[in-house]
């Protein structure tokens, strides 16, 4: 069953097209991602959705409700997770949740929230006191306050330690075991791989792909990538044996191969013919992030 359908958005600050014509739908019960690196208009694109920016052009319904026109009426049903920053630092954990319960008819147990959220023993703490992790988990709890449908993650788990972030990855697995349908924002391609059922690669305000993680990378038609540093001319390399495509980041050469040994033994062999010292030599399976570099020329991570 369709949960969210958004058609033709498109947002513009004066000749800045921050969402250029955005179009999607989510299943009900699925985690959809939107990946894209900072400034491609995944916040905007989020707050449209949401409700709470308003928009040019294109519609949103989300649980048959449109946004624009029935927005009192499409909160009750949707959750945002508020960045921690905006909280009431001084309030306790426990406070903080029964202030937002007192917001809704509809809610949950705060002591249900809590457990769910693995803070039932921080209760009593001071939200100013929460490591990055406790104060993203209760973040989403507010979120859920409400026992919303549809739940809204922009980057969750950014700025957070490895630990942290696995933490909250199964926090969200969890949510979507409970039937939520979930629509989460991430620069992260391995959090987008873990979490999402199917994704959107978003870039200067566009989508650029939308499928499933091991689809996009299917598409790409290649396996495995070859890395290394690199300082001269790249053609060469594109006739080496099962080479699919050649590219560069910064100063180094990325090959795309369907035959990884093959394809490594012709590279030593030119290189040796040539007399040329391979450096920083990496081979690894191909990632989101090879699908982002392919679509748009730049890499993920790049700030
Ligand atoms: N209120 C605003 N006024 C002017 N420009 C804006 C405004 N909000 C966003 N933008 C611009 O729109 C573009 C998209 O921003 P947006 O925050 O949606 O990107 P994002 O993908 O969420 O990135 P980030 O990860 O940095 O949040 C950016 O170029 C941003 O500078």
């Amino acid at each position: 069953m369709e949960m969210i359908r958004v058609k033709e958005l498109k947002k513009s600050y004066g000749s800045l097209k921050a969402v250029d014509g955005v179009s999607l739908t989510v299943s009900e019960g699925e985690i959809f991602g939107l990946l894209g690196p900072n400034g491609a208009g995944k916040t905007t694109t989020m707050e449209m959705m949401e409700g709470l920016r308003d928009f040019d052009e294109g519609e949103v319904i989300i649980s048959g409700l449109s946004v624009k026109k029935d927005r009192k009426k499409v909160t009750e049903h949707i959750g945002v997770q508020l960045q921690s920053t905006s909280m009431f630092d001084l309030l306790k954990v426990e406070e903080i949740l029964r202030m937002y319960a007192s917001f809704y008819k509809k809610r949950k147990p705060v002591d249900e929230i809590l457990e769910q959220m693995n803070l039932t023993e921080k209760r009593k703490a001071a939200i100013k006191g929460l490591s990055g992790g406790q104060k993203q988990r209760l973040a989403i709890g507010l979120a859920l306050i409400h026992d919303p449908k549809v739940i809204f993650l922009d980057e969750p788990t950014t700025g957070l330690d490895p630990q942290a972030r696995r933490a909250l990855w199964d926090i969200v697995l969890n949510l979507k075991q409970q039937g939520k349908t979930i629509v989460l924002s991430t620069h992260y391609m391995e959090e987008a791989y873990v979490l999402c059922d199917r994704l959107a690669i978003m870039d200067q305000g566009k989508i650029m792909a939308l499928d499933t993680p091991d689809n996009l990378i299917a598409s790409l038609e290649m396996e495995s990538a070859i890395q290394f540093k690199w300082e001269n001319e790249v053609q060469p390399l594109e006739s080496l044996h099962h080479i699919t495509k050649v590219t560069t980041i910064k100063d180094q050469a990325v090959l795309y191969t369907t035959n990884l040994q093959e394809s490594l033994i012709a590279l030593i062999k030119f290189t040796e013919l040539e007399n040329i010292q391979l450096q920083d030599l990496q081979t690894r399976r191909a990632t989101l992030e090879d699908v982002f570099l392919q679509l748009t020329g730049r890499s993920l991570r790049e700030e």
